[in-house]
């Protein structure tokens, strides 16, 4: 009995010293921007933000929150609510509709601001909206933000905003512009989960091709399932190519479709949680033999045109991406990723006769 008390209280000795050695080893604030703070997404995000599921749990954060003038009350909102929510890692609150204000100093920037698509509308209809604002954030970034600011796309035409952020901000490096697939990557390794009954943490490595659109192309070719016998191939086990080259890649394309048809709003926890993995891993790096999709700057890998944003397979190290070489592409593949790379040019022209 007296053992077991000394036992108890020695593990709550050792309980107290690693969680003040937690504390003392806290990292210094970063300030990281969020456009559009006020709407849905950012509603979601926020929290995640402030929880430490973005930058980790021993990084705390300053939450610079932009928006435009009638949202400002709503913003002024959430800004209470993140105040109230007694966050221990969230060490201050700038709301502002002020774009030079909001982007001061800021390291990391997650960009929601646009207009979203409705029920019925093409990612083109929104183009014209949404372009025009990344014109104009692009240069209040390139001179404010602090240098080596890292910044996700979020907003739709999530590739072709961040191609026009890009050739706007000139002085930001390509490599520190990205743009979110990592929804369709998570959706695609959900569909597996599900097709195979397997938990979702042991599907690893589908690959998103291309375009943050329903022309993307979800491929299962490479995807590895974690088993009791060792890693397997997810195709292997799936043992069904009409369905692999059918519904899996049909159902992943039209996944963000069937979310506003039932919720009448685009998807937002989904998306907040897949923007805070996409930026854990570019930051924090991916684990040892996965890889990710994100949507990065071509330099011409795979046959795909340099200068679109396109997502591809990548792994992530002490802050950068690389993309993953030497994958084996079949003809079906090609051709798959080819459409989507021919809608991004398309989309890249109607951007700039938008912009004129
Ligand atoms: N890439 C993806 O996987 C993915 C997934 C889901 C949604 N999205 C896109 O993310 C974007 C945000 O979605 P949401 O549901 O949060 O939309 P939302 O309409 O709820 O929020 C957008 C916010 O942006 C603000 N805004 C508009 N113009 C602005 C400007 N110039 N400066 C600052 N703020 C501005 C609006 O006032 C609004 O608060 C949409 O474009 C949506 O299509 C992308
Ligand atoms: O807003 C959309 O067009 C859909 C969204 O990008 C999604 O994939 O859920």
């Amino acid at each position: 009995m007296a053992s077991l008390l000394l036992f108890q209280r020695l593990k709550k000795f050792w309980q107290c010293l690693f969680s003040s050695t937690s504390i003392s080893v806290l990292k210094p604030p970063i300030k990281i921007l969020v456009t559009g703070a006020a709407g849905q997404i950012g509603y979601a995000i926020l929290p995640m933000i402030a929880r430490g599921q973005m930058f980790g749990p021993d990084q705390p954060v300053i939450i610079h929150m932009l928006d435009i003038s009638p949202a400002s009350e709503a913003l002024e909102g959430v800004k209470m609510e993140l105040i109230d929510s007694a966050l221990p890692l969230l060490r201050g609150v700038v709301a502002t509709t002020d774009v030079v204000e909001a982007c001061k100093g800021v390291n990391f920037a997650v960009m929601l601001a646009g207009f979203p698509r409705k029920e019925g509308m093409e990612r083109k209809d929104v183009m014209s909206k949404n372009v025009a604002i990344y014109k104009a954030q692009a240069s209040a970034l390139e001179q404010h933000a602090a240098p080596n600011c890292k910044i996700l796309v979020v907003a739709n035409p999530a590739n072709t905003n961040a191609l026009i952020l890009k050739e706007f901000a000139p002085s930001i490096p390509a490599k520190n512009i990205t743009c979110l697939t990592r929804l369709d990557h998570n959706r695609a390794l959900a569909q597996l989960s599900e097709r195979l009954h397997v938990h979702i943490g042991d599907v690893k490595n589908v690959i998103i091709w291309g375009n943050h659109s329903s022309t993307q192309y979800p491929d299962a070719n490479h995807a590895i399932v974690t088993t009791k016998d060792g890693e397997k191939s997810a195709k292997e086990l799936v043992a069904n190519d009409a369905w692999l080259k059918g519904e899996f890649i049909s159902t992943v394309q039209q996944r963000g479709a069937a979310i506003i048809k039932a919720r009448k709003l685009s998807s937002s926890l989904s998306a907040a949680s897949a923007a805070c993995d996409h930026m854990r891993d570019w930051i924090l790096g991916t684990p040892e033999g996965t890889w990710v999709s994100m949507g990065v700057y071509s330099d011409g890998a795979y046959g795909i045109p340099a200068g679109l944003f396109y997502s591809f397979p990548v792994t992530c190290d002490k802050g950068e991406w690389r993309t993953v070489q030497g994958l084996t592409v079949d003809e079906f593949s090609r051709a798959k990723m080819e459409a989507t790379a021919q809608e991004l040019v398309e989309e890249k022209n109607l951007a700039y006769s938008c912009l004129n």
